[in-house]
């Protein structure tokens, strides 16, 4: 049996980043990854990376149909949904070889197959072939992942009921498409698919969208979704999701009249990937769907560590990388030390983009700050809306504890605040701070003027 000081299950952004740094110290490494995937996990396969893509074709087609706006004569045909998806694969495969470039050169081992446990220190690999062999690893990373979760009274169909996953299959331009669940995934596939031309409706169960946010931002979401023709139904809950004669009747929890979709997107959550891990051979606990870690990412089982998605928590790319490097360091070196979720930034690719640090609401000794969106030089040029900005302060240090914004690249100005987060930055520091002319970050200074100076 071949036998390593680690074997990682799963190479998306979680376990290949501890894997490769382990390898770079000098650990032995079996990587063992899923055939259904390349390496980069969901992320890169049919999570962030072709939805970045596709989204930016939906950023270039609602630029083309709005040419007018900026004085052309632009014209948009119909979109071909074949043609992107070739596109954004041919990305996709540029991203993989890049990953392949610096998993080949190291001497980590690698594996194709799914895991599972054997024993504590076993791991039976499996692959689609059937054929099948065991390793041990002194130590052991679970890094599986998460899955899509199905709502309990419509199963996904992969024709009508669809999942993130089959929504990026998908070639065919639905002419009235539902979203259920109006978190990260509804919010970016209700741009995507409305910048498209469908005509898109997102109920959300919570009174607003993302309502892990801030509910203001979340408000000034639904506001822009609105004005853009997005039918958004927050505070709403679904009954039924009938499919009849190639469409779906959609059915509300308290209300008579029903609607008529050609497809429906379920973006209700996603859990972690256990299923199949045979986790009770190694005694590995799960709580509430999720493996059960210390904040050092330990399990039950001293010498198994997991990481990522597959923890519940934060389910994001940059958490699981960021949180894979604790670990390999924690691992190489003995320590104990924790992903910080605060210093997190969580954002959403939607028009306008989402984007969050920190706290999300006012917690004891803190004090908050809605700036009005103000227009300014760039978004009056660039005929956008003015950033929504939100800030988040300690009442007596004045020391940033939090920041949302919701505007053209939301995603890209909420670093600045980032750093100032992590470095318990005031409102003084960052307000002191030249930002440059004609820029959206402008309207960050300008919120940060408006809270130190308000009554
Ligand atoms: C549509 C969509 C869009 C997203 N967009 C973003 C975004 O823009 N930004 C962002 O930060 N996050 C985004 N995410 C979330 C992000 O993809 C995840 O948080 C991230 O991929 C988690 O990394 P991970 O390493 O924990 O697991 P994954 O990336 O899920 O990787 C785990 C890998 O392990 C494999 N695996 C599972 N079981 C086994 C087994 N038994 N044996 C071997 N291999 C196994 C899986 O096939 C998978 O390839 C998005 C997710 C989705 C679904
Ligand atoms: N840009 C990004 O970083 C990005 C993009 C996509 C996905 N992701 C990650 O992927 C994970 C999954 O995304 P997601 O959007 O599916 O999950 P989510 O948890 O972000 O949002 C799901 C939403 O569905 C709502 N909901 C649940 N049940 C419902 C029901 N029956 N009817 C109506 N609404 C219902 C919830 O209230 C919630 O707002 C998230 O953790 C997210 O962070 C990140």
């Amino acid at each position: 049996m071949k036998s390593f000081d680690v074997v990682v299950l799963g190479g998306g952004p979680g376990g290949l980043t501890a894997g490769m740094m382990l390898t770079a110290m000098e650990k032995s490494v079996a990587l063992v990854q899923a055939e259904h995937d390349d390496f980069g996990g969901v992320c890169l396969n049919r999570g962030c990376m072709p939805t970045k893509a596709l989204l930016k074709a939906a950023t270039a087609y609602r630029y083309a149909r709005q040419g007018e706006k900026y004085g052309l004569d632009l014209s948009a045909g119909p979109v071909d949904l074949k043609r992107l998806r070739a596109v954004a694969d041919a990305d996709l495969d540029k991203l993989k070889g890049m990953i392949q470039g610096s998993i080949d050169p190291s001497p980590v081992t690698i594996f194709r197959g799914l895991g599972s446990f054997q024993s504590e220190h076993e791991i039976l690999i499996t692959k689609n072939d059937g054929s099948s062999e065991i390793i041990r690893g002194e130590q052991i990373i679970i890094a599986t992942g998460s899955e899509s979760v199905e709502l309990p009274f419509a199963p996904f169909d992969g024709e009508y009921i669809l999942s993130s996953d089959h929504m990026l299959k998908n070639t065919e331009l639905p002419e009235r498409l539902l979203i259920v669940g109006g978190g990260a995934i509804g919010c970016e596939f209700a741009t995507m698919y409305h910048s498209f031309g469908s005509q898109v409706t997102l109920v959300e169960a919570f009174e607003t969208l993302l309502p892990r946010e801030d509910a203001e931002a979340g408000k000034a979401l639904a506001d822009a979704f609105e004005n853009q023709g997005i039918s958004v139904k927050t505070g709403t809950m679904i009954e039924a999701l009938q499919v009849e004669n190639g469409q779906v009747v959609v059915k509300y929890k308290g209300s008579e009249t029903t609607e008529i979709v050609d497809k429906v997107l379920v973006g209700v959550g996603r859990k972690p990937m256990v299923a199949g891990l045979n986790l009770d051979a190694a005694g590995v606990e799960v709580e509430k769907g999720a493996i059960k870690v210390s904040p050092a990412m330990q399990t039950s089982v001293p010498h198994i560590f997991a990481v990522g998605d597959v923890t519940g928590g934060l389910m994001l790319a940059h958490a699981a990388e960021k949180a894979g490097a604790i670990l390999a360091m924690n691992m190489a070196k003995g320590a104990n030390a924790s992903l910080d979720e605060d210093g997190v930034p969580r954002v959403v690719f939607s028009y306008p983009e989402v984007a969050a640090i920190g706290v999300s609401e006012v917690k004891a000794g803190m004090k908050s700050f809605t700036m009005s969106p103000v227009p300014n030089g760039r978004s009056v040029v660039d005929k956008v809306a003015p950033a929504f900005v939100k800030l988040f302060a300690e009442e007596e240090s004045s020391v940033i504890t939090g920041a949302i914004i919701v505007g053209e690249v939301a995603t890209e100005m909420i670093h600045e605040l980032a750093l100032a987060v992590d470095n318990r930055l005031t409102l003084e520091q960052v307000g002191n701070t030249v930002h440059a002319h004609p820029t959206h970050s402008t309207n960050v200074v300008k919120a940060v003027h408006h809270f130190q100076y308000q009554a």
